[in-house]
Parts: structure tokens; C-alpha cells; sequence
């Protein structure tokens, strides 16, 4: 199998003693879409945050590509991220929002055009993202993410906000992505659009991983996702 996109093992971040993230290891390929589920605070944010580089792990290790993000040397060519409560500029276009991640980042103008293209936002990148519906932010988010033209996106809950259409057209993209040979980590806790969406999900609990299951698997067992996701997280709980 190749290397693995996204490599965490034994990865534990404590803050002020209590564990949110607790010796826990997955790998992620490229081609692969995973869905990182859990209960709420169970840990989910702040792994995602440690892959990035944001936080830094109190003991193991948060690589992508082989290394730690810090170490990459053009991150954004590599990596896109979608964090929740991304911070916008309200008096700023969307084009202009974009133009300067661009800028910042060294990234060829002519880019910008084709990331709001590609999330379907070209009808209005010229206007201010203060006006900009909860969706239109996501899309907006990613893309951001997309301007590097990465290999894997990390996605903290991009759903929220979506309306039919757009879930629907997110999760087409998606999956072109992967087909692609990107590899997608999506944290979300809308299950029934992650059943349709992803090819493995994770679950963990308290910062711990309580299952690691292919789609596949989970069918073969006859199960919907919510069954099986309800029946680990509660046990856990009992
Ligand atoms: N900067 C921080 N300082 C102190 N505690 C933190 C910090 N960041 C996260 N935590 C704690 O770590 C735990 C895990 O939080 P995290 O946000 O990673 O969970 P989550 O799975 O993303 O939750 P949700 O589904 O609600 O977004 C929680 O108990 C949270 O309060």
C-alpha cells in the first residue's frame, strides 16, 4: 500500500491534565474519504488541529505526507483545511478574500477565479461575504482549502449550513476529489449524509478510537451507520 496521507500514532493532547485526545493512531491513503465521528468534545477538533499544526501534541505524533504540517515546505500545496468558525473579513468581496490567501501563500493569481469556479461561488465573488449565507461561507472555506490544489483535505463539519442542494453537491465533489487520488478526513455528526458520503469512518470517544470500519463492513454487517455509530458510543457510555 503507499504511504499513508495522514499518519497519527499514539497521539495524545492534555490540557490542564485531562486528556481530549488519548493515545490514539489512524492512517489515511490516498483515494480515501473518512468520516471522523464522535460524541461532542470527544476529541474530534482538536486531532484535526494537531495534523495541521495548530496544537501541539502533548505526547506522539500528528504527521501528513511523512512529516509534521510545520515541516512541510509548501503546506498549502499539500494540505486544505476547513475549520469551523472560519473568520472572514465582512467588508471584503469573496474574490478579494480569496485573492489575498493567495497572495499570501504565493499562489498564481489566475488561480482564484478557478477555486470559486470549482465551488460554485463565481456568480457572486464580487460581492461582500458579510452578506454571505452560512453555505455560501463553506464554499467560500473551500475555496481556500482548494488554492494550493492539496492532496488532502481535512474538513471540520463542512455541512453545517449547507441546504440540500448544496450537501448534495459537496458530496459529489468530494468523491471526485478522492477518485482523483485525494484523500479527504471530515469530521461531521450528520450520519445519514456520511453514510452516502464516505468510504471508512472513525469513531472516537473521549479522545480514545472506538471503531475503525469501512462502509463495506459496516453494510456486510447489516447495519445502518447510526445503528453501529449508537451501539459504540454507548456502550462506551454504559
Ligand atoms: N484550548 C482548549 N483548552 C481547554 N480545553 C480544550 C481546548 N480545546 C478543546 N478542549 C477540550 O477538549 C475536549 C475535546 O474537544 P474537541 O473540540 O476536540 O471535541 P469535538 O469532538 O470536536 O467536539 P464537537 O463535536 O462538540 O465539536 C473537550 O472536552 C474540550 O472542552
Amino acid at each position: 500500500m503507499s504511504a499513508p496521507v495522514a499518519e497519527v500514532e499514539g497521539l495524545t493532547k492534555s490540557f490542564g491534565g485531562v486528556p481530549a485526545v488519548d493515545h490514539l493512531s489512524f492512517a489515511l491513503h490516498g483515494g480515501e474519504i473518512a468520516g471522523f465521528l464522535g460524541p461532542n468534545g470527544a476529541g474530534k477538533s482538536t486531532t484535526l488541529r494537531l495534523l495541521l499544526g495548530l496544537a501541539a501534541p502533548t505526547s506522539g505524533t500528528a504527521r501528513v505526507f511523512g512529516r509534521r504540517y510545520a515541516d512541510l515546505d509548501e503546506p498549502t500545496r499539500s494540505v486544505g483545511a476547513v475549520l469551523e468558525f472560519a473568520d472572514f473579513h465582512p467588508n471584503r468581496t469573496g474574490r478579494n478574500h480569496v485573492r489575498v490567501l493567495a497572495l499570501s501563500s504565493g499562489i498564481d493569481e489566475h488561480r482564484v477565479a478557478e477555486v470559486l469556479e470549482l465551488v460554485d461561488l463565481s456568480a457572486v465573488a464580487d460581492r461582500k461575504v458579510g452578506g454571505y449565507s452560512l453555505g455560501m461561507r463553506q464554499r467560500l472555506g473551500l475555496a481556500t482549502a482548494l488554492l494550493g490544489d492539496p492532496k488532502l483535505l481535512i474538513l471540520d463539519e463542512p455541512i453545517n449550513g449547507l441546504d440540500p442542494a448544496g450537501v448534495h453537491w459537496l458530496r459529489a465533489f468530494l468523491r471526485r476529489f478522492a477518485d482523483g487520488g485525494g484523500a479527504v478526513l471530515v469530521s461531521s455528526h450528520v450520519l445519514a449524509e456520511v453514510e452516502q458520503s464516505v468510504d471508512r469512518v472513525l469513531i472516537i470517544n473521549q479522545g480514545r478510537l472506538l471503531a475503525d470500519q469501512s462502509m463495506t463492513e459496516i453494510a456486510r454487517d447489516g447495519g445502518s451507520l447510526e445503528q453501529t455509530y449508537l451501539a459504540i458510543t454507548q456502550a462506551v457510555a454504559l
